[in-house]
This record gives C-alpha cells, structure tokens and sequence, in this order.
C-alpha cells in the first residue's frame, strides 16, 4: 500500500493531509459512537443476542481502524513538521488488536467475551451454614459484604476460594488464546509484546525502572502498616495458622483481594472511640444513589468545572437492575467520542466506599467533557494514570473530617479538628491507599511477564503467587494448584484492562492533591487540605485536563505541579504523621516477610480427587524466620 503515492498529491503536502484528519474525524465520530452503543447495550444486558450485535460492531471498528491505518501510509507524518498533525498521524496509526486479519481479530474478541461473560455471571453456592446448598451468591453485593464483614475464618475461606473457582479457574485457555493473539497483533504494530505496547502509551523511557524506583520509595510505608494489620489480625483469629514466612492470609483483609484494607478500619483505628462511620450517616439520612451523584457533581461544579449533560442521568445505569438480567456490575465510565452520549454504569449500594466510587467515575466522565473538542484520537489522558487520579484527587478533599462536617457525615458530637479524629482520618486513608500500592504495582509485573514469554501457562498460577507474597506479603487461605488462576479473579485479568495506571495514579494523586491545595491558599498539613469550591485549583486541573493526550503527559504533570516528574515524597508528607505512630506501634514486630514464596504457595499439579474443598492451613513453609 505504501507505494500508492497519496491520492492528494505528494506525500509532504501537510494541507492535504490536515483535511484527510479532518474526514477522519468525522468518520471516526460515527464509528466509535456506535461500537461504543452495542457494546453498552451488552454490559447492561449480557445476553447471547447483544453479544452478537457487540462483536459485529467490534468488527466493523476494526474494519475501519485498518482502513485509517492504511490511509496514514499515504502520508510521510513521520516527517511532518507539524508537531499537533505529526501525532494525530502517529495515534490513528496505532491500531491495535485491530491489525489482526478477520478471523484473529473474531477469534481474540470471542476470547475475550468468554472470559469477561465467566467473571459477570459467576456465583458461589455450597455456603457454610446454608440450609439450601445450591443457593448461589454474586460478588456484588453479597460476596464482597462478607469479605467486608465477616470475622468467621471458614466463611471468609468459602467465598475467597468459591470466587476462584467460579471465575479465573474457568479461564485459562481462553487467556493463552488471548495472549497469544495479542502479541501477534503487538508484534505487526512493531512492538516486541502487548506489555510492550501497552508500556508505549505513558512514551516514557525505561518506563518499567521507573516504576520500580517509586515502589521501591513506598514498600517501608507499606511495611509498616503491613506489620501493624498481622499483629492486629492475629489477635482477631488467634489459633489460626498464620505462615512463619510472615505472610497474611489474603482473606483476612476485608476484601476480596486484598487491595483496599478499609474494612479492617474498626479493627485498626488508633482511637477506635472516635469512629468515622460515613456509611450509618448516610443511611440514616436515607442517602440514595442520586443523591450520592448529586454530592459528587456539585463538587465539581463548585470548583467551576462542567455540570453533568441532561442526557447523562437518563441513559446511565447506576443501579443494579432488578429485573434478573445479567449485567457487567464493575464500575465503569464511558465516553461515545460524539461530544454528546457519556454515562456511568455501576451497581452503587449506599456506603462510603462507593461515595468514593462514584467520585472517581465522575473524574472520569469530567475529564472526557474537558476534552471533547479535541481530534478523537486525543481524547484519552495525558497518560492513563492521569485519567485514573481526576476522581480520586477530588475525594481526597471530600473524605477530609473537615469536609465531611460541612455535608453533615460527620457526627454532630465529632470535632473535624480533633487530633485523634485526624489520626483515624490518616488511618482510614492508609488502608485504602498505602495498602493498595503493591497490588497496584504487581497486576502488570504478573502480566508483562506472561506477555513477554517469561511465564508459560501452566507456571501462571505460581508466578502469581510468587508476585503476591514477595511484594504483598500475603499467602492464600488454603491450597493453591497451577490448574487454578487466580489472577482471572481479578476483573481486569480477564477484562484485559492495564492495571499500572493505578499504581501511577496513586503516586501522582497526591502530587496533583499537593499543587491544588496550594492553588487553593491551603496552609497546615496536607491530609487536612480540602481544595472545595477553589475555582482557582478547578482552572488548573481543567486546564490539563482539556490537553488531553495532545500532549505527551510531563507537558500536563506540569501545568498542575510546576515539574515535569512522578515522585512519592508528595504521598510520603500526607501519610508522615501516621507513619510516626505506627513506627511506635510495631517496635516490637518484624517488619516484612521472607520473600522465597513461589512453590510453598503453589504446588503443581492437584492430587488424583479434586483439590480439597473445606480450607486447610496454609503450608508452615520453611522455618525461615522473615527478613527485617
Ligand atoms: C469504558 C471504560 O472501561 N472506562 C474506564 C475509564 C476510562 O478508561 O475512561 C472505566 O470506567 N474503568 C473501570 C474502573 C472501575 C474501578 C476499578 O476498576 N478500580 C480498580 C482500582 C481502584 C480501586 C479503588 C479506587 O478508588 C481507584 C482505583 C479496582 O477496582 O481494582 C472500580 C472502582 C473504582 C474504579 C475505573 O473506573 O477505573
Ligand atoms: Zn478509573
């Protein structure tokens, strides 16, 4: 094709090519919109029918991706001077999974759809003390409220395990095709694997040492708070088998994968006596979804950002529908790349965990209303950190004691400016934040290994495991065999969502929270900072916001921070005075675990009858004792 001299004259004419972006465009705000429709259409609706209609529309997007891509070759914009057009050029290019002929592209699509239609519709029946063993439980609500909950060792260990059964056991092969066919389509785009393409997008070198030296900057911080929970947990279960190597179980963390410890807050709070219980005050004041959506958006509006579109409380769906239908309940927001259609999708229950949640897709659907009048090709974030940080940054302001007094959720008798309070404020901060930092950091470490060739399926379950003990410092519940995979566990395993931009967002939000609140005329600490209806901090982040990815994201790190680099010392300054008081708290503790885990969490093949069903102990893995 790239013979064909371009049908507009030479290759250099930068006009002529200035109006093919501008067809492209146009074509490209019919054809996403309507992929982006059937694919709604499917998520709030799983059935066989819609999911027809979904891979037909996924079809004719690729179509037309490969027709854009072969246009490009018309052009010599590798060339161009024009630094806006060059990379409009360069983004419409970048085709992906689209570049596989036909039958691949049906053949990764269907892959893909197997696994996501296993992880939406999973159940788990066979509870402990069900009269009904075949009543079957989803994970939202019921599967995640007992892990939330639940101080029962054996019901933990049934929905921790039944969930792995139900979902990334199912999934395997489909994730081999899928990961096969990915770094075929990788390498016809000219990279050397998918992690490799997926790295491209943050266009930063030695991008995978970077993100090691800011995890190397926060695994002390995570140390610290992870010795604290061991001891606290093995007060709670005491008899039972916590591993010598130093790991804790991973079903004692109030979560399903122990990425977010807030529901240990009761347990962990220095002042227990001074509770922030957000979700009693909002179900006492009878809170419903709208009004959860309402809170978030007046925050936005009162840092002069943009309103929700009418349309967009109407062709949402915040709710789990009660009609029996399946749908995707995973949080997500959605962008039709028409300037007019954005919705959220979510099954929001009343708590303050999904206050949070919904400040964090209403970051998202903000940042796609900041830059709908960029090219299509530019309406993704600076880098995808970026688009991940908008929502979390703005709830940093709102969990604030100070904040939450003023939108009364904080109760009557409570005092924002109590020392105490703000100690269990920080702590409350830390089990979702500083707890989250190596689960975020380890999905795509799991991942990009796998995609490089490094992890061969059948070591998929024990790198996992080697992944999650070394830099999680937890150990499964009970027996774990390479016939399991319990990284399709997690939605974005088998949704093929990249997961480092939640470690890159982790970091940068308390960069974006710092440079605010110093817009915002913030004195005193940085955890007490609440930037609320500062139009000053809200122009700085709509201005960033508004580039888009039309700029490579350094240029949008400093129009918010002044400087052009990721760094932790901004999360290091909000956590410090936490990080006094645990240092005091576990004198006495080992800090960490021994890191050999690999084989002494996973052994290769299952015994002759089905893994063993009720748990048994974690294995007492060598008497290492643990590393300081
Ligand atoms: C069409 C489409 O897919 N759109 C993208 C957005 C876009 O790319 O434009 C999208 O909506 N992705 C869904 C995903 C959902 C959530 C998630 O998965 N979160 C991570 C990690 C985490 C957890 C807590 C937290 O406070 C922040 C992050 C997890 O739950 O593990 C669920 C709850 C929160 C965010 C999301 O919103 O990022
Ligand atoms: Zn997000």
């Amino acid at each position: 094709v790239a013979s064909i001299g371009s049908s507009f004259g030479d290759r250099n004419n930068i006009t002529a090519a200035k109006i093919w972006l501008e067809e492209y465009n146009t074509e490209a705000e019919k054809v996403r919109p309507e992929a982006q429709e059937a694919s709604w259409t499917w998520n709030t609706n799983i059935t066989d029918y819609n999911n027809r209609l979904k891979l037909e529309a996924e079809k004719k997007k690729s179509e037309f991706d490969k027709r854009s891509y072969n246009q490009t070759l018309n052009w010599d914009w590798k060339n161009f001077t024009e630094i806006n057009a060059k990379r409009q050029f360069y983004k419409i290019a970048d085709i992906g999974e689209s570049v596989l002929p036909t039958d691949k592209f049906q053949q990764i699509t269907k892959a893909k759809s197997n696994m996501q239609s296993v992880y939406s519709k999973a159940r788990v029946c066979n509870k402990p003390g069900d009269q009904d063993p075949s009543k079957c439980y989803p994970l939202n609500p019921t599967l995640e409220n007992i892990m939330a909950k639940s101080t029962d060792w054996k019901e933990l260990a049934w929905a921790w395990e039944g969930w792995r059964n139900e979902t990334g056991r199912k999934m395997p092969d489909d994730y081999e095709k899928f990961v096969e066919l990915a770094n075929e389509a990788a390498g016809m785009n000219g990279y050397t694997d998918n992690g490799d393409y997926w790295r491209s997008w943050y266009e930063t070198e030695n991008f995978e040492k970077q993100m090691e030296e800011l995890f190397i900057g926060l695994k002390d911080l995570y140390k610290l708070l992870h010795a604290y929970a061991r001891k606290k947990l093995k007060e709670r279960f005491v008899g039972h088998p916590f591993p010598d190597s130093g790991q804790i179980p991973a079903h004692l963390l109030g979560n399903m994968w122990a990425q977010s410890w807030g529901n240990l807050f009761t347990l962990l709070a220095p002042y227990p006596g001074k509770p922030l219980d957000v979700t009693e005050m909002m179900r006492e004041q009878n809170y419903t979804t709208r009004k959860m959506f309402d809170l978030s958006e007046k925050f936005f509006t009162d840092l002069g950002l943009d309103p929700m579109p009418p349309k967009f409380y109407n062709d949402s769906m915040l709710d789990k529908p009660e009609d029996g239908r399946d749908v995707v309940c995973h949080a997500s927001a959605w962008d039709f790349y028409n300037r007019k259609d954005f919705r959220i999708k979510q099954c929001t229950q009343v708590t303050m965990d999904w206050l949070i949640t919904t400040h964090h897709e209403m970051g998202h659907v903000q940042y796609f209303l900041q830059y709908k009048d960029q090219p299509v090709v530019f309406r993704r974030g600076a880098n995808p950190g970026f688009h991940e940080a908008i929502g979390d940054v703005l709830a940093l302001s709102v969990s604030t004691p100070k904040h939450l007094k003023k939108i009364n959720l904080l109760r009557p008798n409570q005092n924002p400016d109590d020392e105490e309070l703000q100690l269990n404020f920080l702590m409350n901060q830390a089990l979702k934040k500083i707890a989250f930092i190596p689960f975020g950091y380890l999905i795509d470490q799991w991942r990009w290994k796998v995609f490089k060739g490094e992890t061969k399926k059948d070591e998929y379950n024990e790198d996992w495991w080697n992944l999650r003990c070394k830099h999680q410092g937890v150990s499964p519940p009970v027996q774990r065999f390479n016939t399991d995979f319990d990284a399709g566990s997690k939605f974005h395993v088998p949704n093929n969502t990249p997961y480092i931009r939640y470690f890159v967002s982790y970091v940068i939000q308390f960069q974006f929270h710092k440079a605010l609140c110093k817009e915002a005329g913030h004195n005193g600490p940085l955890h007490k900072c609440d930037i609320d209806q500062s139009t000053e901090a809200g122009n700085k982040l709509a201005a960033m916001m508004k580039l888009g990815s039309s700029k490579e994201w350094p240029d949008a790190m400093e129009a918010i921070t002044g400087q052009r680099k990721m760094n932790v010392s901004d999360l290091i300054e909000y956590f410090a005075p936490l990080e006094d008081w645990l240092k005091k708290e576990v004198k006495n503790e080992t800090l960490g675990w021994d890191d050999q885990c690999g084989r002494n969490f996973t052994i290769p093949t299952p015994p002759p009858t089905s893994p063993p069903t009720t748990p048994t102990p974690t294995p007492q893995s060598s008497t290492v004792k643990p590393t300081s």
